[in-house]
């Protein structure tokens, strides 16, 4: 909301910004991005913005939380939509490969190329290229990226002619490009080059409360969606802190569909996983204290197990000794 001021600059009313998002939902549907929680808005803000201008795109996040449906949101909601969306899978690729497959070949130029093959820039011409686990790219073949990035030009293997290159940039990783870029294991020329527009992707426990939505999304497009999870079940779920973000999520709700004998899919139905983690304490509504019931709480606790110095434990509390002895007062405790 952005206050409209008059010539006095008195307020006389407010400009609201509703962003159109195409790309997700609060509720099921197929091919939508599914969630409602502020991390997953202020995530869905930040690809509609990026996705109607060309800045190259670097989106990280931890495995499995949804960078490559991001990329193709990104895609389909730009102008380039109707053009093809070219993932590359950078992990695992040597430097020739890389570079034959980025930049295709002519006939005869390395043993067993008895055909000329278009490479992956071409086919995308026009569209989006999306590099998946960029910071898998050899260091070699990081120059001849950075290259075919600042000059919008590359040569095939074995070809003499320059190729004009027509495609919009997505780069994703699970790992920090910036740490890498200080352990030289990453370009920083070509570091600034793809993170135009860096964007985070938050992990499913930071957003929590899209887990039971993302349970009943996954549900409703199993096989088995005549199931139900019983609400035991669905707390536990909610509990369970998926080091493997929604990929895991969504395996976890195929595997108890499977594994429930009944309609009814129980706690004991789920997978060993979900019991080798201790769950987080979820704390309901009702159960939510003031910041102030906190302290008082915490407090009580730590005067009644501590036999440090008021100094030292001033000092652990990050305040000091004066504050320590106001705050002890203000809850009639006493540190002996
Ligand atoms: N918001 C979402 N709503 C529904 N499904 C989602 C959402 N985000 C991710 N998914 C699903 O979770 C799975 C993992 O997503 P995706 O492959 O995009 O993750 P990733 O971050 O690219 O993983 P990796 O780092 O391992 O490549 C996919 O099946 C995807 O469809």
């Amino acid at each position: 909301m952005k206050p409209v001021k008059d010539a006095d600059g008195i307020t006389t009313g407010f400009l609201e910004i509703l962003d159109r998002i195409d790309f997700a939902s609060a509720d099921s549907q197929t091919n939508k991005m599914i969630g409602s929680s502020e991390p997953f808005k202020r995530l869905l803000t930040k690809i509609n913005r990026a996705a109607k201008s060309e800045i190259a795109v670097l989106l990280q996040g931890e495995t499995g939380t949804g960078k490559e449906l991001v990329a193709k949101a990104l895609h389909e909601s730009s102008r380039r939509a109707e053009k093809p969306f070219v993932v590359i899978e950078c992990t695992g690729l040597n430097e020739n490969l890389f570079e034959s497959e980025l930049f295709g070949h002519e006939k005869g130029a390395f043993t067993g190329a008895t055909h000329a093959k278009s490479g992956l820039i071409e086919i995308a011409s026009g569209g989006t290229v999306f590099f998946d686990e960029i910071a898998d790219v050899p260091l070699s073949m990081q120059v001849k990226l950075l290259r075919l990035l600042e000059t919008h030009c590359y040569r095939t293997v074995g070809g003499l002619k320059q190729r004009k290159a027509n495609f919009r940039l997505i780069c994703a990783s699970h790992k920090n490009l910036l740490d890498l870029v200080e352990s030289g294991q990453f370009r920083k020329d070509l570091y600034y080059r793809i993170a135009g527009f860096p964007i985070s992707l938050p992990s499913l426990a930071e957003r929590s409360d899209d887990i039971k939505g993302l349970i009943l999304h996954f549900l409703s497009h199993s096989e088995l969606r005549h199931k139900k999870f019983s609400s035991a079940a669905l707390k536990r779920l909610s509990e369970y802190d998926y080091p493997g973000n929604i990929r895991e999520l969504k395996s976890i709700v195929e595997q108890a569909t499977l594994l429930a004998n009944e309609d009814l899919i129980e706690v004991h139905d789920l997978p060993e996983q979900i019991f080798a983690r201790p769950a987080k304490p979820q704390i309901s509504d009702s159960e939510i204290l003031s910041l102030e019931e906190a302290e008082e709480r915490y407090l009580t606790q730590v005067c009644e197990s501590q036999n440090m110095s008021i100094d030292e434990l001033a000092e652990k509390l990050e305040v000091s000794t004066r504050t320590l002895y106001r705050k002890l007062q203000k809850f009639g405790l006493k540190y002996e």
